[in-house]
C-alpha cells in the first residue's frame, strides 16, 4: 500500500515521513493515503506518536523527511499564505474541547469565525446556531463551559471545529473521559460528519469499540521500533494482522468483555 501510486480520491498523503523533535526520533517510514469521505484511525499504544503524527497532519510539526500532500500539493513546499489557506480546510478538537472558560459556548463557536473571516455578526450568530444545532446544543448557546457536561463540552467543541465548514477534521482521543453511552453518541455524530456531510476524518483513539464502529482504515505505530507495522482498518487488524503486537492490542478490549462483532 505506501508505495502505490495516489489516487485522484486521496486527500491526505504521507511518503517515508520521519518524525522528530530536535534530535529525538519518534516515528520514521509513515506512508498512508487518506480517501476523501473516509475515517482514518491512527492506532498504537501509549508514547509511540499518535498525537505528533496528527501533529503532523495540521502543519504544526514538519518531518524532518519525507512529503506530506494536501490533495496532491506538497504541503511544505507550498509557500506560508498558502498553507494558511490549506490550514483553513483542517478542523481540529483537542482532548479537552479546550473551551475559552470565560466565553459562553456560543461564543466560544463564534471565534473562529470572528477572527479569521469577515462575515457579519448576523452571519455569524445564525452560523452559531447551525454548528450548535448539528451537536445537539441548541439550548446552551449562553452557558458556559463549566456549567455543561464533559460530553457536551466535547460537542461544543466540535461545534467549534466545525465553524470554518472544514472538509478535513482531526480528532485527538474524542472520548477519553466520556462514559460509553455519551462516547457512542459522539461515534454517531462524527458518522453523521462522514455520511452528512461527505467530512474526511483522522482520529486518535484507544477505545476499540469507537475505532471498530467508524473508521474505514488506519495505521498501527510501534513504539519500539519506531516505524509503522500494520496498515488496514481496525477489523482487518484484528482479524487479519500477523504481528503478535497488533493482534493483542486489537483484541483486548474484546477479551475484556467487548460485543463488537
Ligand atoms: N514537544 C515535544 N518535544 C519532545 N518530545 C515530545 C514532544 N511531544 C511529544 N514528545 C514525545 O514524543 C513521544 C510520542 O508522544 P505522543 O504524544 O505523540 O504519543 P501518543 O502515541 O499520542 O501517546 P499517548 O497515547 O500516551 O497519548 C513521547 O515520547 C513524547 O514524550
Amino acid at each position: 500500500m505506501p508505495d502505490a501510486p495516489m489516487t485522484p480520491d486521496t486527500l491526505l498523503s504521507m511518503r517515508d515521513v520521519t518524525l522528530a523533535f530536535g534530535p529525538k526520533l519518534i516515528q520514521r517510514g509513515i506512508s498512508l493515503d487518506i480517501r476523501r469521505g473516509s475515517i482514518f484511525a491512527v492506532m498504537g499504544g501509549s508514547g509511540c506518536g499518535k498525537s505528533t503524527l496528527l501533529k503532523s497532519m495540521i502543519g504544526l510539526l514538519r518531518p524532518v523527511e519525507g512529503r506530506f500532500e494536501v490533495q496532491g500539493e506538497d504541503y511544505w513546499a507550498a509557500t506560508p499564505a498558502r498553507r494558511e489557506a490549506i490550514n483553513h480546510r483542517f478542523g481540529v478538537l483537542f482532548q479537552s474541547g479546550a473551551l475559552w472558560s470565560s466565553m459562553t459556548i456560543g461564543e466560544n463557536v463564534a471565534l473562529p469565525m470572528q477572527m479569521l473571516t469577515d462575515l457579519p455578526p448576523a452571519t455569524v450568530s445564525r452560523m452559531v446556531a447551525l454548528k450548535l444545532g448539528f451537536v445537539g446544543l441548541s439550548n446552551a448557546v449562553d452557558l458556559f463551559p463549566s456549567e455543561i457536561s464533559g460530553g457536551m463540552r466535547k460537542r461544543a467543541g466540535l461545534a467549534r471545529a466545525l465553524a470554518l465548514d472544514p472538509d478535513i477534521l482531526f480528532f485527538d482521543e474524542p472520548s477519553a473521559g466520556l462514559d460509553p453511552i455519551t462516547s457512542a453518541r459522539l461515534d454517531d455524530l462524527i458518522l453523521n460528519l462522514r455520511d452528512g456531510l461527505g467530512a474526511t476524518i483522522v482520529i486518535v483513539s484507544h477505545e476499540l469499540p469507537s475505532l471498530f464502529r467508524i473508521a474505514d482504515s488506519g495505521i498501527f505505530l510501534d513504539a519500539r521500533s519506531k516505524t509503522p507495522i500494520a496498515h488496514g482498518s481496525p477489523a482487518e487488524l484484528r482479524d487479519h494482522c500477523a504481528d503478535p503486537q497488533v493482534h493483542a492490542f486489537m483484541t483486548r478490549e474484546r477479551e475484556e468483555g467487548d460485543s463488537t462483532p
